[in-house]
Formats: structure tokens, sequence, C-alpha cells
């Protein structure tokens, strides 16, 4: 039989974190030991409006959690702000944490990194779960080699809070893999209206759409002479991204480094 995985959710109530917390009360091999929520501390989630039945103890102190729980795995699916302290908390205290929250700085990246690397603990910071979004990023980088000129559009719900979003940074980063900078564009384009070319990611532009009704898509355009080629995911609901937070719980018990993005983890 497998051992169990005791795992702790922070942002239980959110839109993904309602989605977290029903994977690990559905999987087998997954136990919850507790939740980390911005309020309700020393109630149990129980208690809380739509969650009958999961009997865990909530807190609001990562470290006090991490201490009185004792888990194996942190799923993390909050805010930028918090999300860097729990993650940065839950390898401090040995626990493995697979972060789904977008947002973190370079900087912040890079500390995290070290700080796995030296507690020789997983880590898996991943900006999209879901397995269409990450084969995108893949055919992006693919064709990226013969293709020089690229425009990405991601559109999201109009309650995110950070921009661009974390999978079309990853995009770009794995684009700008095969492809030297570029300054795209004529060479003396001039905005009338500030940021009409989007955010600029070396020469790659980046437009970030927010509108209610959506939830996460993205379309990487690249063009050549006399042809386009797009290539496009849509997410049309928080479920699509389970099946990679189901993946990279298995997967960080096994790691002893950070892992940014899934693409080296499906292979
Ligand atoms: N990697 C992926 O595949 C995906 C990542 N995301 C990212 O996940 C994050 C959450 O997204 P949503 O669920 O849509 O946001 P949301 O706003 O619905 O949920 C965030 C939750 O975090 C909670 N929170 C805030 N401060 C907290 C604290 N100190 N301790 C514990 N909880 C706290 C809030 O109360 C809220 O319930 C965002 O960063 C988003 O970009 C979203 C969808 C997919
Ligand atoms: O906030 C969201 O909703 C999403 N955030 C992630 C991102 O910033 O890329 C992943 C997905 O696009 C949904």
């Amino acid at each position: 039989m497998n051992e169990m995985i005791q795992i702790v959710v922070a942002g239980p109530r959110g839109r993904m974190g309602k989605e977290a917390v029903k994977l690990v009360q559905e999987t087998e091999n997954f136990k919850l030991a507790g939740v980390l929520d911005r309020k309700n501390e020393g109630r149990l989630l129980s208690e809380v409006e739509g969650f009958s039945g999961v009997d865990v103890p909530v807190f609001t102190d990562p470290a006090a959690c991490f201490q009185q729980t004792k888990p194996d795995v942190l799923i993390d699916l909050t805010t930028p702000e918090k999300g860097y302290i729990h993650t940065k908390t839950a390898l401090e205290h040995n626990v493995r944490p697979v972060v789904g929250t977008t947002g973190f700085t370079a900087e912040q990246l890079d500390e995290l990194k070290d700080l796995a690397e030296q507690k020789g603990i997983g880590c898996i910071i991943a900006p999209n779960f879901a397995v269409g979004a990450i084969l995108m990023m893949k055919f992006s980088e693919m064709a990226s080699k013969y293709f020089k000129n690229v425009e990405i559009i991601e559109l999201h719900h109009d309650q995110k809070l950070d921009a661009p979003s974390g999978t079309s940074i990853k995009t770009a980063e794995m684009i700008a893999r095969q492809r030297k900078e570029k300054k795209q564009g004529h060479e003396n384009e001039k905005e009338t209206i500030q940021g009409a070319r989007g955010g600029d990611f070396e020469g790659m532009r980046i437009h970030s759409v927010r509108l209610p009704g959506l939830i996460a898509h993205q379309e990487v355009i690249f063009g050549a002479d006399g042809q386009s080629l797009t290539i496009r995911h849509d997410s049309y609901n928080r479920a699509s991204f389970m099946s990679g937070v189901k993946v990279s719980v298995e997967t960080v018990m096994g790691l002893d480094t950070l892992v940014y993005g899934l693409e080296s983890i499906i292979d």
C-alpha cells in the first residue's frame, strides 16, 4: 500500500484552494492535515461554510501550522506576498512546497531555489498546472526555433492580482531559450497611449486582458512573411488544474531541489 502523504492547503477558501481541498479529500493516499487561512484561527475547517465534514484545524501562522501538523507537503494557492512567506517557512520546516501561486519575483525564486538546495528537499513552483497549458508552452518553445517574431496575449478573470500572468512569463522564458533578444515592431514606433504595445520581455510583447467571465486563457502568436501560427490554450474551470497538482504532490516527495514549471516533470 502507498504511504499517506500528509498535506496542508494554504488558501482553502479561494477559487483554487477549494478545488485543492476537494482533490486531497478524494485522493486515496492524500490526507489533509490542516489548512492555512487568512482568518478562522483555532476553528475546525468543518465550521466554515462549504466545508462540512472536513475536520481539520485552521491556522493563520504558517510556522505554528507546520510545527503542529507536521505535514509532508504544503499546497499554496494564495497571493504573491503570502505565498512567498508560506513557501519559505515550509522549506525552513522541512515541508515540501507545491506552489501554484504566481507573481513571485525572479529574486524570490532564486532565494527559494537556494533554500531548497541548502535543505536538500523538494519544491515545485508551477505557474500553470494544466497539461494543455504546459503543452502550449512546449509547442511555443518549439515554434520559436523557426519564428523569431512573437506576441503573447494572456486573458484572465478580473479578480487576478498579478499581471502579466505567471504562465505568460514562463512561456516567454521558454521562448527566450531559443531566440536571441530582438526588439519587435518598427524601430521608430511610439506609443500614443502608454502600455499600448504591452509588457516587454527581451523584445517580446506580453498583453494582459482582464474581464469578468474569463477563467485562464493564452494565445501565443508567431508571425513571419505571409503567415502566422497561433497556439492557444483555454482553461474553462479550475478542475483543469487539479491533475497537475496531484502529480506535483506525488513528484515533490522524491525531489531534493526546486523545480520551476512542470514541463520537465510531465516528460
Ligand atoms: N498554477 C496554476 O495552475 C494556477 C495558479 N493560480 C494562482 O493561484 C493563486 C490563487 O488564485 P485564486 O484561487 O484564483 O485566488 P483567490 O483570491 O480566489 O484565493 C486566494 C486565497 O488566498 C487566501 N489568503 C490570502 N492571504 C492569506 C494568508 N495570509 N494565509 C492563507 N490564505 C490567505 C485568500 O483568503 C483567498 O481565499 C493566484 O496566485 C493565481 O495566480 C490560479 C489558477 C491556476
Ligand atoms: O490567476 C489565475 O486564475 C491563474 N493564474 C496562473 C497564471 O498567472 O498564469 C495560472 C492560470 O493562468 C490561472
